[in-house]
């Protein structure tokens, strides 16, 4: 089926950007937490979260996408993140 192949050639696209963008998100946010810890800021900054996720719901529902996965899937990104950022307060 061509057109199978067609779409899994899209659909594997897509996951390398997703890859690439998130390896960008990634090195900021490494920035960030050798900042946080020089200034000996806490990890996390739940009022920038709510913020962020906010914004991505009202992103998501504009682009069809469901705002509960939009959230979920930040969540998981900023989970890591914070793990991270408390690391490297050790
Ligand atoms: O903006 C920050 O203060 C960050 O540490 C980055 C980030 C994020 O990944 O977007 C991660 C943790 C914070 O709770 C909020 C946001």
């Amino acid at each position: 089926m061509a057109e199978l192949l067609e779409l899994r050639g899209s659909i594997d696209n897509i996951d390398a950007a997703l890859v690439h963008l998130l390896a960008e998100r990634f090195k900021c946010t490494q920035k960030v937490g050798r900042l946080k810890a020089e200034h000996r800021l806490p990890p996390a900054d739940p009022s920038r979260e709510k913020v962020q996720i906010e914004r991505l719901r009202a992103l998501a529902a504009d682009a069809r996408l469901d705002p509960d996965f939009a959230e979920k899937f930040l969540n998981f990104i900023i989970t890591e993140v914070i793990r991270h950022h408390e690391a490297l307060r050790q």
